[in-house]
Formats: structure tokens, sequence, C-alpha cells
């Protein structure tokens, strides 16, 4: 059997902290068995490298391991991208996909935020727990596959079964043995270690001089709270190697890169005076944030006329309609037919593009529009950042708060490395 210290070179990973080494061993331990495993912890303590190494050293290491990010997948896809759909089985359902879990047959499959999942599919990923049965979106076939689940959470599963958002049934099932990966915060010593590692990466990708903290500057290190754990205490190393000038970072430098007290956001972002959207600022990254929002959807729309040529706006997408046009009682009554589809739709507009393509003015407005857009993704990074900070990190609220759905944000805070 690989003793922990192997597994930790092989993975790469950084720590002597107790509670880590045990994780591991318990890893090594349950991974030559099929023992259903759940990864618990705080979002960005590594939960990721432990299905990684059950799939490595158990009998199944030359079949496939999958990770599944169950937050990140729209409600409406989720059940197809897991056990595939039929040709038909909906509109776009162009011919028949296998899902993760006839794929990974013989493998692993890793559902990270397994909270994240709708009921629907927990009754599905029930099934197959239990029998290794499944069927197909569309299909009245049952298929067979033997796939091992190590499932992780960094919320408490059981609130959500209180409020009857998991089922209890699939709980139990995913846990035989829980796995828990202590928050950074409780690994005093190595917090440091990981500092110096990711300062060396950053050194040899950026090809500049590694940086190296005073005394001072280690002590309040590792102090602080580190609510986004090893993901936070990389960006900041990131940071500070990218921005700072002089290597020898003392502890005024290292403070201006963390968030202020009370707060787990960046210094530079934080406003001590206003914790709401009322200042004139604000609003207007508010409204910005509402503008881009606005503008992707004009641009699903055009896309989809685009593809499907049809001249009524309604028979494409009514959900999309819906969200741009509001519900006017009207809103069926929405029609381009006289207009935009022939600016979108004939081939003058096509040869038009082409030709603007060749102009230089062309690029220029390119140049612009990248900016201004890399301009709305920094603001839209400050107002999540900040809507989170005064919801005291509930995504919940800070979603509401924002406008935008749950899974949306979700996907910004990955999307982002928030
Ligand atoms: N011990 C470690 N040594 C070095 N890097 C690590 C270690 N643990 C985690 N990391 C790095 O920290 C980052 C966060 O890890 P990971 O994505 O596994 O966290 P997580 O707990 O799964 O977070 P989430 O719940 O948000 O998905 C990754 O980039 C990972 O490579």
């Amino acid at each position: 059997m690989e003793t922990v210290q192997a597994i930790k070179q092989r993975f790469e990973i950084i720590g002597n902290d107790p509670k880590l080494n045990r994780a591991i061993e318990k890893a090594i331990q349950v991974a030559p068995t099929d023992i259903s495993v759940m990864v618990t912890g705080e979002s960005g303590v590594g939960k990721e490298n432990i299905p990684r190494i059950i799939h490595s050293l158990s009998h199944r290491k030359h079949g496939k391991y999958i990770a599944v990010n169950c937050g990140a997948i729209p409600e409406g896809t989720i059940d197809s991208e897991l056990f595939g759909h039929e040709k038909g089985a909906f509109t776009g359902a162009t011919s028949t996909r296998e899902g993760y879990f006839e794929v990974a047959d013989g493998g692993t499959i890793f559902l990270d935020e397994v909270g994240e999942l709708p009921l629907t599919t927990q009754v599905r990923l029930l099934r197959v727990l239990e029998n290794g049965e499944f069927i197909k979106v569309g299909s009245s076939q049952v298929q067979k596959t033997n796939v091992r689940i190590v499932a992780a959470t960094n919320v408490n599963l059981f609130n959500a079964i209180e409020k009857g958002k998991f089922r209890e049934d699939l709980y139990y099932r995913l846990t035989t043995v829980e796995i828990t990966l202590p928050p950074l915060r409780e690994r005093n010593e190595d917090i440091h270690l990981l500092f110096r590692k990711f300062v060396a990466d950053f050194a040899h990708k950026y090809k500049m001089p590694p940086l190296k903290l005073d005394d001072d500057a280690v002590q309040l290190l590792q102090k602080f709270r580190w609510n986004g754990n090893i993901r936070q205490l990389r960006n900041v190393a990131e940071q500070i190697s990218v921005l700072e000038t002089n290597r020898d970072i003392t502890l005024a430098t290292l403070k201006s890169y963390l968030p202020t007290e009370g707060t787990n956001l960046p210094s530079v972002i934080s406003d001590k005076k206003k914790d709401d959207f009322s200042t004139e600022r604000d609003i207007l990254y508010k409204v910005l944030f509402d503008m881009k929002s606005d503008l992707n959807d004009l641009k699903k729309l055009t896309l989809e006329l685009m593809k499907n040529g049809s001249s009524k706006v309604q028979d494409i997408n009514p959900n999309l309609i819906q969200k741009i046009y509001g519900s006017q009682e009207n809103d069926s009554e929405i029609d381009f037919e006289e207009e935009p589809r022939t600016a979108v739709m004939t081939p003058t507009t096509r040869e038009d593009n082409y030709r603007i393509q060749d102009d230089n003015n062309y690029l220029d407005a390119e140049t612009i529009e990248e900016e201004e857009i890399l301009r709305l993704e920094q603001k839209e990074i400050e107002m999540i950042k900040k809507s989170l900070e005064k919801n005291k990190g509930k995504r919940k609220a800070a979603a509401d708060e924002l406008g935008i759905s749950e899974r949306t944000l979700y996907r910004k805070i990955k999307q982002f490395d928030l």
C-alpha cells in the first residue's frame, strides 16, 4: 500500500497537517473497495484530490475518471449529461448521445457539489447506485453500468434534507464513509508552506524572482481566516507575485492584498463607508451588470434567429422572449417579420459583414469592444464580490440581490475564481 507521503508527492499535495494526512490515509484505505465516499469540507480546501487518489489506487484505475460539477450544469440538461439521450428526445437532440454513466462504465465518477442535483436527477442517481441501472432521456430501455461514485459537498446536506431539497436515502447511499478536509485556517503550519509553493510556481510562470515574506507578514498570513481556503491563498499569492515590484514583502504590503477585517474580500474593492448599493458608483455598476445580462440575452436571441430563420420571435425561445421583454400581455404579438429579419438573415448583410471585416475600422471596433467587455467583466466581478460580502457569503441572497439565478452566480464564482 502506498504511503501518505508518496501519495502527496504523486498528487502534488502540500501540507503536513494531521487532519489532511488522515483524510489521505482514509482515501488510500477505501480505494481498493467499492465503498461509497462523501468528501466534505469548505469550498477551496482541495476536495477534488480525494476522488483522484481513490480512482488511481482502485482496480478501476484503467477505466475512465470523470469529474462532474453538478452546480455548474443547467438543470435542463443535467439528466442528459449524466445518463445520455436518444435522438429526438428533445428539440436539438439530433443524435443519440452517451451520458457520463455510460462512458465511465468500469471507472469512477466524481460528483462535486452533489447537493445541487435536482430531485428528479437524484431519483435516477439512486437507481444507478442501487442496481447499476439507468435509462437514457427519451428512451424506455434499461441499461446497465458499473461505476463507482465519489461525491462531494461544501454545504451541510442535512439542511438540504430538512428542506426537502435532498433525498435522505440518497445521502446514506452516497455516504458509507465520509472524508473531511480541514479548512486552511485550521492548518496553521501549512499556510506558509502552501504560500511558498504558490509564489515559486508563479515566479516560474511569470519569469520573475520569487518573493519573500518578512516574519511579521508570515504571522499575518497564518492569522488570517482564509474563508476561500487554498483557492484564495493562491489568488493572493498570484496577485502579489505579479503586482509587487519589490520582492521583499512586508506586513503592510501583504495587508493591502487581504480583505479588510470582518470581510473576506480584497481591500481594494471594499468600501468601508457603505455596504449597500446606494452609492452612485454602485448603482452604475448594477445598471451595467443588468445591461450586460440583457446584451447576452439579445445575442442569444439573434443567434437563434439566424439559426432558425423563424419569422416570429416567439416561435424561437419563449423563455428568452419572456426574459427580455417581460410579461406584457402583448408579448405574443412581437413580430420582427417586417424589419429585423432581413437585417439579420439576408446575404447582403452577411457580405456587409465580411466587407467590414476587411476594413481596418472593424479591427479598431473589435479592440474597443474587447476593452469594454474586460471593463464590464471587472465591474461584474466587483458587483458579485460586493453582494457576497453584503450577504455574508450566502449565495442565494446574493443571487436574489443581483437578479440572477443561484446557478448562474455559482458558475460566475467558478469562472472568475472568486
Ligand atoms: N494540498 C494542496 N496543495 C496544493 N494545492 C492544493 C492543495 N489542495 C488544493 N489545492 C489547490 O487549491 C485549489 C482548490 O482545490 P479544489 O478545487 O480541489 O477545492 P474544492 O474543495 O473542491 O473546492 P469547491 O468545493 O469550491 O469545488 C485547486 O487549484 C487545487 O489544485
